[in-house]
Formats: C-alpha cells, structure tokens, sequence
C-alpha cells in the first residue's frame, strides 16, 4: 500500500533522513516521535505537498508524482489543519470536493454527519476545533479510499468520540485490502488498534515494527539503586533515579534477568514508556 525508501529531506535546521517503511494491505500503522520529529514532513512529503531531495515513495506500488491524480483518488487524507473555506457551510464545501473523486458515496457522508452529529447549513468557521476534525474525517472516509493517511487525526477529540472512530478505523481495515497510516501523540488509541508502529525521532526512524514484537523485545526494569554501576547502567535506553531505586527501559529484558535474578522487577512498557525513554535516553 505505501513504501518509502531513503527519503530524504534538507530544511537546513532540520533534516528528514533516509526514511524507510513499508505499510501491506489490511493494516493499520500508527507513526509516532516526539514534536519536530518529522511525522507532518513524512505525510507532506507522501502527499506531495512537498518537494522531497531524494528517496522513493510508492504508493499502491506506483510513483506518487508520476501516478498523483489516480492515486489521490484512491486516499482518504485528514490533516492537522484546517484547509477549507471558512465562509462556506459544511454541504457547500462538500459539494466543491465531492466532484473530485471518482467514488464519492453521497448516502455514507450524510450517515457519517448524522452520525458525527454535525449540521450541513453550519459555516465552517462557527465549527470547534473537534468539528472540523469530524467534517474532515466524514469528508476522508466517505469515497471508498484504499489507503487513508491522517496526521494527528484524534487531535482535539473528547474521549468518546476518539473511542468511536477508533471502532470506524477498525471497521474499514476488517476489508483486508485496505490500510490505514496515522500519526497521534496518544499512544492508547495506538495500544488499542494499531498493528504496526513506526518511531521517528530527530528525523530518523528509530523502528518500523509490529506492535507486538515492539511491545515484547523491551521491558520496564525497577530495582535498588545498588544495582547501578558503570557497567550495568549501559544496559538501559533510559533511566530514571529516585532517591531509591531506579526505573529503566531495556531492550530484551530477559538479558537483564540473568544479570540480576529476582533483584529486579520486570513490567511490560507501554509505548509511552518506549518513546519517553529513548528519546530523554
Ligand atoms: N517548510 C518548512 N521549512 C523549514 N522547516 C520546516 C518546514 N516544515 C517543517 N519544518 C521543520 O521540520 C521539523 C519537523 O517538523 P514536522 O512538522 O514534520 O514535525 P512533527 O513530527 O509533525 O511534529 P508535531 O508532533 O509537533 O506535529 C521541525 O523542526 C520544523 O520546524
């Protein structure tokens, strides 16, 4: 559905680098990194909003620029800002976007207003930032998209209603040929339906794997201060001391469980705990 290879972008105080992932049909990949890291790039950069340096983007196994416009049809895309018209109501906008794709299904919008509890004569800039946010999902996932690419979608959402989409998003990818690529900074909606994640940091991708293997190959190791030493402290990604004892992130945790027997307390992370640590180290 999606694969990047060596992209590379240079903004001079910022350098996207040699990013590299692949997304299969009927998955869904959240991508998350600190803020700065790159997510909004990377999706500009698919979408080509921006001109990348160098590197390679596929899409459904065809060149993004070479294949745009018959590829865009097939993507449903939500962005973290607003692009539409202020001054239109939410049908006036629709009707100016609908005629663009090839499979627009008029009867699944209105379910999807009805159902996000949106109104069609309302004006977009009487909309909260959580409204534009739903018209901007009913708009993304209302042609019949393959492939749909979100950053930071839930943004901005009350619990209740990420719950719902979340339940939508899982929905969709129950039809196997389809996929999903989202960037979030709430790594629980992740924990809850993502398959794969891919970690960016300062531009690099830390990780592109499945959430599973991500979730076994690290561990949260607690244990008595007494534990530390120079050597010992090298097999952390990240430590944090108090007083007492110390909590650390580590990669194959059973390692450190030979090292220290029942000394140590072994937790598995969250991936709120995997990308705290490796980026504080
Ligand atoms: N058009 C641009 N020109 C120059 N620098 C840019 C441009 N767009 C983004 N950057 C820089 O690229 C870096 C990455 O930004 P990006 O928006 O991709 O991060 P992000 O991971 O989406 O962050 P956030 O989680 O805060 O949304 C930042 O340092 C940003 O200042």
């Amino acid at each position: 559905m999606l694969e990047i290879k060596n992209l590379t972008k240079d903004f001079n105080k910022f350098k996207l680098d040699n990013v590299s992932f692949r997304l299969e049909p009927g998955y869904i990949m959240g991508f998350i990194g600190p803020n700065g890291a790159g997510k909004s790039t990377t999706i500009k950069l698919i979408m080509n909003l921006l001109k990348k340096d160098s590197g390679e983007i596929k899409v459904f196994g065809k060149d993004h620029i070479q294949f745009e416009k018959e590829i865009k049809n097939r993507i449903g895309f939500v962005y973290d800002e607003s692009y539409f018209y202020e001054d239109l109501t939410i049908r006036q906008m629709k009707n100016i976007i609908a005629p663009f794709y090839k499979k627009w299904d008029e009867k699944l919008f209105n379910k999807y207003i009805k159902d996000f509890d949106l109104d069609l004569n309302q004006k977009i800039k009487k909309l909260s930032k959580g409204m534009k946010m739903k018209f901007s999902l009913a708009i993304a996932l209302s042609h019949n998209a393959d492939l749909i690419i979100m950053d930071e979608p839930t943004s901005g959402l009350d619990p209740i209603f990420r719950s719902e989409i979340l339940d939508v998003l899982y929905s969709i990818i129950q039809d196997e040929k389809k996929s999903i690529f989202f960037s979030t900074h709430i790594t629980t909606d992740l924990e809850k339906i993502a398959d794969y994640i891919t970690f960016i940091n300062k531009g690099k991708i830390v990780f592109s794997k499945s959430k599973d293997e991500i979730l076994e190959s690290y561990g949260v190791i607690k244990g008595g201060k007494n534990l530390l030493d120079r050597d010992t402290r090298k097999e952390f990604i990240g430590l944090r001391e108090t007083n007492v004892g110390f909590e650390g992130l580590a990669e194959n945790p059973q390692r450190l469980k030979k090292l220290f027997g029942s000394e140590i307390l072994i937790e598995k992370p969250t991936l709120e705990d995997i990308m705290v640590y490796s980026v504080r180290r």
